[in-house]
C-alpha cells in the first residue's frame, strides 16, 4: 500500500474560495444535499473537500463519506473505533449536544481526547438506566395523555367554529414541539413547561431562536471558530483572566451561552422544587426510581470520582436532554405526518390497524407498547420516515489515530485506481452523510428517493447497522442516540393518537424541501424566510 500523507489521492470538488475552500458554501447550503448530492454522483460515496485554510495551509481537509463500512466503524465500541466526535467540534459551545459543557469541573482537560472519552463513558453509564426499555414503558400513558391534550386543544380552538367536514390549515412545526417539550419536562424531570397551554416560557422562546444563524454563518464567525478549534482551550469557556466570565466572541456564542444559562436556571429550578434547596443537589431520591432526574441526582451523590457527576455536569445533562429530547422527535413526527398527508392510502391502512386493536380493547383502555409494535404498516411508515428524513443529516467525526477506512463500494482515485480503503491520519475530519446514505440506490433500491413503507415489510429481522431498523438515523455504537427508544415510543403514541382523531392532507402545489436549520427541518419554497414550517390541512374525524 502506498504511504499517503495528504488526501491528494482522493477526488473531490475544486475549492470555491481560496481561504474557505468549500466549507463556507457547505455551511450556507440551505437545502440539505443540494451541493453534496451532485458531488456524490460524480465522485462516489467517498471523496474529499477542502475546508477553511485547506488550500493555503493544507489544514482541515474533509472527507465526505456515505459508505456502509464507515458507518459500521461507528457501530463499534469506544476502544476499537478510531472515529470519535472531536471535543471542539465546529463550535465548542455545541459540546453541550455531545453530552457535556466545557465549563464543568474537569475544565480544559476535556480537550484531551482520552479524557473526553472517559468523561463520555462516565456520563453514559450514569444515564443508561433511565433509558432502558422497561423504564420507558412507564412513560407511555404520559405520551398518550399529551397527544390527547393536543387533540383537545385543536378541537377547542382551531375547530371551534369549523363546519363539520371542513378542514383547517395547521402548522405542525408550531404545535408538535410544544407537545414534545411538555413530554420531556414531565417524563424526565417531573416538571411542567406548560408549552401547550401557551404559558410564557423563556426556555421555549430561547430554544426557538437557538439555531437562527448556526448555518449561513458570517465569514468572521467561521474564521474565529476554526482558530478557536486549534487553541489549546477555548476562550468561550476558559477566560485566562476571569474564569467566571467567558469571552463572548460572536452572536452565536452569545445565544448559546444564553441558552446554557437559561436551561441551567430551569434545571436549578427543577432541582429546587424537587429537593427543597437551591444550594446544591442534595436529594433523598427514592432508591429504586430510575427516572432521568433521579439517576442524575444519585450519580451526583456517589463518592467515587470515576462514577460521580458533579453539580455542573448534572445541570449540563439536564439542559442536553431538554434540547436533544424534544425538537428531534417533533421534527421527525412533522415529516411523518407530511408523508402521510401525501399518501392518504397509508392513513387508511394504518387507521385500519389501529381500529382493529381498539375493537378488541375494553372501554377506556388505550393501546400498549406491544400493540404499537405489532402494527405492520404503522411501523413501516415510521421506519421509512426515519430513512428519508434523518433529522441529524451529517455526523461529524475525527480520527483519533492513524487508521485505514475500508470501503464497501470502491471509488476511483485521482490517479484512476480503484480504491477499496482510505488511509487516514490522526485528526482527519470525516463527515458521515446519513442523508445521502439513506437514499443510496445501491442500498435501498431504484426507488430510494421515494417514500415507500413497503420496502420495510420484506426486510429480514436483525439489525446490522445502527440501533434501529438498520438505519443510522439514531447513529450507532457508543455515541448513538441514548433516547432512541423514548423517541420511537413517543412517535408511536403521537401518530396513533392523531390519526384516530384527524385526517391529514396537503396542498399539492406547496413545494416542501428539507432545510438545514439546526436539524433537518421542513421549509417551503417561496416562504423560506418563515423558517421551519409545515402547514397541513387537517380535518376532524367524527
Ligand atoms: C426522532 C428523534 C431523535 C433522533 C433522530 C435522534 C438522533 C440522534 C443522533 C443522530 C445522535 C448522535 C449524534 C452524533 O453522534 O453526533 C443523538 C444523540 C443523542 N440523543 Fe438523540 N435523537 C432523537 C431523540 C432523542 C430523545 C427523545 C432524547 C432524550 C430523551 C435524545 C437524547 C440524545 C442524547 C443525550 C444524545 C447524545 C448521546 C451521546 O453522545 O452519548 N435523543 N440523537
Amino acid at each position: 500500500r502506498r504511504s499517503r500523507t495528504s488526501l491528494g489521492f482522493l477526488r473531490g470538488p475544486a475549492p470555491s474560495s481560496w481561504l474557505f475552500g468549500n466549507e463556507l458554501e457547505l455551511n450556507h447550503q440551505f437545502e440539505v444535499g443540494k451541493l453534496e448530492v451532485p458531488w456524490y454522483k460524480e465522485y462516489g460515496a467517498a471523496f474529499r473537500a477542502p475546508g477553511i485554510f485547506s488550500v493555503n495551509l493544507m489544514l482541515n481537509l474533509m472527507i465526505l463519506i456515505a459508505d456502509r463500512h464507515i458507518l459500521n466503524m461507528m457501530n463499534r465500541n469506544t476502544s476499537s473505533t478510531s472515529l470519535i466526535p472531536k471535543p471542539c467540534n465546529i463550535s465548542s459551545t455545541r459540546q453541550l449536544i455531545i453530552i457535556q459543557d466545557g465549563r464543568s469541573s474537569e475544565g480544559h482537560k476535556k480537550a484531551v481526547w482520552e479524557g473526553y472519552r472517559n468523561t463520555h463513558q462516565r456520563h453514559r453509564k450514569a444515564l443508561n438506566p433511565a433509558f432502558s426499555a422497561s423504564q420507558l414503558k412507564t412513560f407511555l400513558s404520559l405520551f398518550q395523555r399529551s397527544t390527547q391534550r393536543l387533540s383537545n386543544k385543536w378541537r377547542e380552538t382551531i375547530f371551534k367554529d369549523t363546519p363539520k367536514g371542513s378542514s383547517q390549515e395547521i402548522n405542525m412545526t408550531k404545535w408538535l414541539p410544544k407537545v414534545t417539550l411538555d413530554v420531556i419536562g414531565e417524563s424526565a424531570f417531573d416538571y411542567k413547561f406548560g408549552a401547550l397551554d401557551e404559558e410564557d416560557n423563556i426556555l421555549a422562546s430561547t430554544l426557538r431562536h437557538l439555531f437562527d444563524d448556526t448555518f449561513g454563518v458570517t465569514k468572521l464567525t467561521m474564521l474565529s471558530r476554526t482558530i478557536r478549534q486549534r487553541l489549546p482551550y477555548d476562550p468561550t469557556y476558559h477566560n485566562p483572566f476571569n474564569p467566571d466570565k467567558p469571552v463572548v466572541l460572536s452572536k452565536e456564542d452569545k445565544r448559546w451561552n444564553t441558552w446554557l444559562e437559561t436551561s441551567k436556571d430551569a434545571a436549578r429550578d427543577i432541582l429546587k422544587k424537587t429537593t427543597g434547596n437551591d444550594s446544591g443537589i442534595e436529594l433523598k431520591v427514592n432508591e429504586g426510581s430510575k427516572d432521568i432526574l433521579s439517576v442524575l441526582v444519585r450519580s451526583n451523590m456517589i463518592e467515587d470520582p470515576n462514577k460521580r457527576l458533579d453539580d455542573e455536569e448534572v445541570l449540563s445533562q439536564m439542559a442536553t436532554i431538554i434540547l436533544a429530547g424534544h425538537e428531534t422527535t417533533a421534527s421527525t413526527t412533522t415529516w411523518l405526518l407530511y408523508e402521510l398527508a401525501r399518501h392518504p392510502e397509508y392513513q387508511v391502512k394504518i387507521r385500519g390497524e389501529i381500529d382493529e386493536i381498539r375493537d378488541r380493547k375494553s372501554e377506556g383502555e388505550d393501546l400498549n407498547s406491544n400493540d404499537y409494535d405489532s402494527m405492520v404498516y404503522f411501523n413501516a411508515a415510521i421506519k421509512e420516515t426515519l430513512r428519508m428524513y434523518p433529522i441529524v443529516n451529517t455526523l461529524f467525526r475525527y480520527s483519533d489515530r492513524d487508521d485505514v477506512i475500508p470501503l464497501s463500494e470502491p471509488v476511483i482515485s485521482a490517479y484512476g485506481e480503484k480504491l477499496t480503503e482510505i488511509p487516514v491520519k490522526k485528526g482527519q475530519r470525516i463527515h458521515a452523510n446519513i442523508f445521502i446514505y439513506n437514499r443510496l440506490k445501491s442500498v435501498w433500491g431504484a426507488d430510494a428517493d421515494i417514500w415507500n413503507p413497503e420496502r420495510f415489510l420484506d426486510i429480514k429481522k436483525g439489525t446490522t447497522l445502527g440501533v434501529y431498523a438498520n438505519l443510522m438515523t439514531f447513529s450507532a455504537g457508543v455515541r448513538s442516540c441514548i433516547g432512541w427508544r423514548f423517541a420511537l415510543q413517543e412517535l408511536q403514541a403521537i401518530l396513533a393518537g392523531l390519526l384516530t382523531n384527524f385526517e391529514f392532507s396537503v396542498d399539492p402545489d406547496m413545494k416542501v424541501f428539507p432545510a438545514s436549520m439546526g436539524l433537518m427541518q421542513p421549509a417551503v419554497r417561496g416562504r423560506e424566510a418563515e423558517g421551519p414550517i409545515m402547514p397541513l390541512k387537517v380535518k376532524l374525524r367524527n
